[in-house]
């Protein structure tokens, strides 16, 4: 992309940002994160607006900073609400921001970062974080120069709101409301057939080998191209081959190699590891686990790999068929903790197919695999796996601390529930049992793990560095940023006074040799409704460079890396 080229880059004199003003009928125009066939853009204040404003006829695009913040919090009476917690208030902005400090000039490429951006139509407001609507943000590095932008997901459950003013799809815990008993046993068909449940992809994005760019959820239908460049939605990523089931894993493994990914049974309670080539749509199944126990496979949102295994976790927080079925949300939404069933963990070879190891393990609640491994003995020879996680301590209560009502009242109490990494070892002699311990002491991190990333030159491999977001006590919610050193057994924390720094994305220099040399992006939400880019230095973990933007942005789940070629 041609920085001094149209779209132009001019400073408002108001605002005291830098905003882009393009032509639309300039093909330049259609460079990163430029607007197609779009109308003006221009303190747009809510979707409603978004449609009438698009559906215009307009001869420019002109890209422009909303009002500042007041603006930035949604209210509740007079109450307001941290900015992470506020839906984005336009469906989408870009522009170049001013960087403080330097971004190093190997820094070439793209960090896209998914998440619920949008917890609201009109009135309705949407109970739990992972409702919300997807929104994308990008992060364009060049040159020391950084180019961002966010827009919305055009999934059809977001498309159908936008048009109904109301939920359509079922999400993680609204369900769109039956007319009545008719239109209600109709929605149960529906759900069966997998056509009610939603394909707004919030949870992750990823860059499979062949470049495709793929945002991602727990359903299956809700896999959705977009471009890197415009984060413009280009359609449905659609499976070829006829694996069914609804659901998978959220964090499909993706290398530039392969995409491995897990598909729940729920029928006959197990899981399905398949295999997709760079190029293809196609998944091929490479084995199936037999859940141990249980009518229900345990919720997969994420799994670990080795260079060899894939590993298939059994939490004893399963799915849960009646709850998929409730019109109303149950304390854990789809899914019942059933310690009774106990918990296993199944270590699957990637190229046979045969389970090498299925162990049982001590109760454990984790949403996100850090990595894994394998353990050698002197002669080579691979006696153990180990794998690490971010756990909650067994226990399920941060579901419901991650209702919106409670992330938006924090009140100066400590009620983020404890966390760790917690690492497992499933030893491949045959022995019936494994362990779960905490590799280092929590106080480490503040007893806050979740949002996790590593350098993914060092996935399957023996790994020293984790970034994840710790927590700084008291705190409702992860509010560090923390580099776990798995060796020395101690973290390096990142802190800023009410902030809500998103999960820390490693990106290694290329052509280094330590583990730690690269950078660490993170996305930032301050208390007063404002927010930056942040870059810190892998190794020292100092801030190397922050970049306001316009306004604040909300919260954000995970993302990736998109090299410049
Ligand atoms: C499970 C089903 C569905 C949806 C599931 C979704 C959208 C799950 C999203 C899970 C996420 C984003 C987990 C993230 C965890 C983050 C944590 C624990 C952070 C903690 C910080 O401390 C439906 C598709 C709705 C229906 C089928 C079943
Ligand atoms: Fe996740």
């Amino acid at each position: 992309m041609a920085f001094t080229a149209s779209p132009a880059l001019i400073r408002n004199p108001i605002s005291k940002q830098n905003v882009v003003v393009c032509d639309m009928l300039d093909n330049t125009c259609r460079d990163k994160f430029s607007f197609r066939n779009k109308g003006i853009y221009k303190g747009q204040r809510n979707l409603q607006d978004h449609l009438t404003v698009a559906n215009a006829v307009s001869p420019s695009c002109v890209i422009v900073p909303p009002q500042p913040p007041e603006k930035r919090s949604e209210t509740t009476g007079d109450h307001q609400h941290h900015v992470a917690w506020t839906s984005i208030h336009q469906e989408r902005w870009e522009g170049e921001l001013l960087v403080q400090g330097h971004i190093p000039l190997w820094l070439k490429g793209t960090y896209l970062r998914n998440g619920p951006g949008m917890w609201n139509i009109g009135d309705y407001n949407f109970r739990h974080l992972f409702d919300g609507y997807a929104t994308l943000v990008g992060l364009h590095f060049e040159d020391g120069r950084l180019i961002a932008g966010h827009r919305q997901v055009e999934s059809q459950a977001y498309q159908a709101a936008m048009k109904n003013q109301k939920i359509c799809y079922r999400e993680f815990s609204e369900v769109p409301k039956a007319e009545n008993f008719l239109a209600y046993v109709g929605e149960l068909a529906s759900l069966f057939s997998g056509s009610s449940l939603t394909d707004n992809a919030n949870t992750g994005v990823v860059k499979l080998g062949d470049g495709r760019v793929v945002c991602l959820t727990e359903t299956q239908k809700g896999s959705i191209v977009i471009d890197p460049d415009t984060l413009e939605t280009i359609g449905k990523f659609e499976y070829s081959d006829s694996l069914g089931g609804l659901i998978h894993s959220a964090h499909p493994i993706v290398t530039d190699k392969e995409f491995l990914t897990l598909i729940p049974d729920l029928i006959k309670p197990g899981y399905m590891v398949a295999r997709m080539e760079p190029g293809s749509n196609e998944r091929k199944v490479i084995g199936r686990v037999d859940c141990r126990a249980g009518t229900s496979p345990g919720w997969v949102h994420s799994f670990p790999v080795t260079q060899h295994y894939v590993i298939v976790p059994e939490m004893p927080l399963r799915y849960c068929a009646q709850n998929l079925l409730r019109a109303e949300p149950t304390p854990l939404y789809k899914f019942q903790w059933h310690p009774e069933s106990k918990a296993f963990m199944h270590v699957m070879c990637k190229t046979s197919g045969k389970i090498v190891a299925s162990v049982n393990v001590p109760l454990f609640v984790t949403f996100h695999f850090i990595n894994a491994y394998e353990e050698e003995d002197e002669d080579g020879r691979v006696t153990a796996v180990i794998a690490d996680c971010c756990e909650h301590n067994s226990n399920t209560d941060i579901l419901d601390k991650l209702k919106l009502q409670n992330l938006r009242s924090f009140n100066g109490k400590d009620v983020l529930p404890d966390a760790r990494v917690g690492r497992f070892r499933i030893p491949l002699d045959g022995s019936p049992y494994g362990t779960l311990e905490a590799e280092l002491d929590p106080n480490e991190h503040g007893k806050g793990m979740d949002m996790c990333s590593i350098n993914p030159n060092y996935l399957g491999l023996k790994y020293r560095y984790a970034y994840a977001c710790g927590a700084q006590r008291p705190c409702n919610f992860p509010n560090t940023l923390t580099k776990i050193d798995l060796q020395s057994e101690r973290a390096k924390n990142w802190y800023e006074e009410g902030a809500v720094p998103s999960e820390p994305f490693f990106v290694p220099r290329p052509g280094a040799t330590e583990e730690d040399d690269g950078v660490v992006i993170s996305i930032i939400s301050e208390k007063n409704g404002e927010g930056y880019a942040l870059v810190l230095d892998g190794s020292t973990f100092e801030e190397i460079a922050t970049a306001k933007f316009p306004y604040g942005l909300p919260y954000g789940l995970h993302g990736c890396w998109v090299p410049k070629q």
